[in-house]
């Protein structure tokens, strides 16, 4: 049988999480899959991804996969622009990864036993955010590169910050979780819009899109649908960070969708949190709702409060 052809970038992220769909894929249909490695304009530029964007890494796949040079493709899906591609569809949402974020300090340390003045770097406006809403006396430092090269700055010989905040996802993709001191608790550090989520994506023609929905995770894709239903509703009226995390429960009238929201301003003097439920076959008008809740609140005056 000819092999499906998963396009990837070459980062060591991209390739764990495409490997991982593939042998997924390939258990659940006796399908083989091989991986076609996607050099994107994002890896051929030293300019930092703060400036050029994730965009720039989707576009390629993208692509490559209307041009038929590949059959499916793996995204993280936080990396996604919200609006829906021309002639290409999610053909599923795997199995999610646990969406929290967690903290990488020098000597075991949890957030709060971090000494005062302690160096703290990440790269999303959103964990920057929420870092500063703590109120610990903490040094926060705005950091990119990929997820060994964050890890680096804690521990090695060019370490040169305390500690690192990152998707729990992306470490546990890559096999680095002992590492991990404190997975930190939503409440405070409330994980960005469909954290630790796949999308499998593929034409929206393709003979394929059956094919790939074995690897669909209904209870996954609920909570996806619901958190990215608030942010795209939220980028029409603000500007500020913005943070989501669906979980799904058994009710008293079969499952139910808890959607948790939070916009914070960038220097985390004000923060808005609220939240919602409904069933999962609402989850798109949850997050709607949550937005909008979110907007009658304030959030949208959020980006005006810097230091
Ligand atoms: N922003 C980059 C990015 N995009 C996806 C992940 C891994 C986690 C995921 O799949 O959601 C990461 C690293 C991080 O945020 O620490």
């Amino acid at each position: 049988m000819t092999a499906l052809r998963l396009g990837t970038r070459s980062s060591a992220l991209a390739l764990a999480q495409s490997q991982l769909t593939a042998d997924a894929l390939t258990a659940a249909t006796g399908r083989p899959v091989e991986l076609v490695r996607i050099v994107t304009p994002g890896d051929r530029s030293n300019a930092p991804v703060a400036q050029l964007g994730v965009g720039v890494f989707v576009s390629a796949l993208r692509d490559a996969l209307l041009a038929g040079e590949i059959d499916f493709a793996v995204h993280s899906y936080k990396d996604l622009p919200t609006g829906d591609h021309p002639g290409l569809h999610i053909a599923a949402v795997p199995t999610r990864e646990d969406p929290r974020d967690v903290l990488i300090a020098k000597g075991d340390r949890a957030l709060a036993e971090l000494p005062p003045g302690a160096t703290v770097g990440t790269g999303a406006v959103r964990r920057i955010a929420q870092l500063r809403a703590l109120g610990l006396e903490l040094q926060v430092t705005p950091i990119r590169g990929n997820v060994d090269s964050r890890i680096a700055r804690v521990h090695g010989p060019e370490a040169d910050l305390d500690a690192v905040v990152l998707a729990r996802a992306g470490v546990a993709r890559l096999g680095r979780t002992s590492e991990i001191t404190e997975t930190l608790d939503p409440m405070l550090m409330l994980p960005a819009p469909a954290q630790g989520a796949l999308a499998v994506e593929c034409r929206a023609d393709s003979d394929l899109v059956e094919l790939l929905a074995a690897l669909d995770h209904a209870p996954s894709r609920a909570a996806v649908v619901a958190e990215r239903a608030m942010l795209a509703t939220l980028e029409a009226g603000c500007s500020a960070p913005v943070a989501a995390h669906a979980e799904l429960a058994e009710g008293e009238h079969g499952d139910e969708i808890y959607l948790r929201g939070a916009v914070i301003s960038p220097d985390g003097s004000r923060a808005i949190r609220l939240s919602r439920t409904g069933t999962p076959a609402d989850a798109a008008e949850i997050g709607k709702a949550l937005a909008a809740d979110l907007l009658d609140a304030g959030a949208d005056t959020l980006m005006g409060s810097t230091e």
